[in-house]
């Protein structure tokens, strides 16, 4: 469902180029966690905006459902995004002066959704991610693991064929961490979602299906912990 074909990608600086990805190519599946894994400066943060639409390539492709993205106009990518793309980012992004239900709520309220029908599924997600009771408080109400379980529910409100989760656990402790990882990969399970985790922590890459290790703009062929002990 995406495929990502001989991907490069540099930046331009005036006279310098900067290359940052190199002949990058890999499938994820539909219903497939995946973890893109690699250090700081491996090419993460500029692949996922690369698969997300929010930039062009300098050369190669990027197909969901069969659909080169590259080559959607302006209008095309940002429908593209609305509906087929969800996100969930390490700062949870929340608005602070709206609930968490009306967080959650938001991206239909860009589509255009009545209230009601925005509620219940707002509601019913809340369910999913352990907050019913929490709807009406405000962000700055819940902790750190509850605020992105807010952003989890918002990022499954349009029902996207695929959710980008960038550093998800970053700002989280090592219980917290865990507990938001088994919560993606129970909504993986039970909903059949396709989840891209990009994270540099080799922890929480180990409890995906599949990794996509990046290293200098590169992509590193096995597993990333072979060798270790296990
Ligand atoms: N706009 C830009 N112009 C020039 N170089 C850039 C630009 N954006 C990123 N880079 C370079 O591309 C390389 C990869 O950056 P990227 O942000 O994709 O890495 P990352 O793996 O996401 O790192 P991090 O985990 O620190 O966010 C880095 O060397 C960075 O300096």
């Amino acid at each position: 469902m995406l495929a990502v074909e001989n991907l490069s990608h540099r930046f331009n600086n005036g006279a310098e180029e900067t290359p940052v990805l190199n002949d990058i190519h890999f499938v994820i599946n539909k219903g497939e966690i995946v973890a893109l894994l690699g250090s700081s400066g491996s090419g993460k943060s500029t692949l996922l905006n690369l698969m997300a639409g929010l930039m062009k390539p300098t050369q190669g492709s990027i197909l969901i459902n069969g659909h080169p993205i590259e080559k959607m106009s302006e209008n095309q990518l940002a429908e593209f995004r609305r509906t087929q793309i969800g996100f969930i980012f390490q700062s949870y992004e929340l608005i602070p002066h709206l609930t968490v239900r009306e967080n959650v709520e938001l991206p239909l309220i860009f589509q255009g959704t009545k209230a009601k029908i925005r509620k219940e599924k707002a509601i019913a997600l809340l369910t999913k991610v352990g907050l019913e009771e929490k709807g009406d408080m405000f962000p700055s109400q819940l902790s750190g693991g509850q605020q992105q379980r807010v952003s989890i529910a918002r990022s499954l409100i349009t029902s996207p064929a695929i959710v980008f989760a960038d550093e998800p656990t970053g700002n989280l402790d090592t219980k917290t961490e865990k507990e938001i990882i088994d919560l993606l990969i129970e909504l993986n399970e039970t909903l059949s979602i396709t989840f891209v985790i990009v994270t540099h922590e080799l922890e929480v890459a180990r409890r995906t299906q599949r990794v996509i290790q990046l290293r200098d703009g590169f992509l590193v062929e096995g597993e990333p912990w072979v060798g270790e002990d296990e």
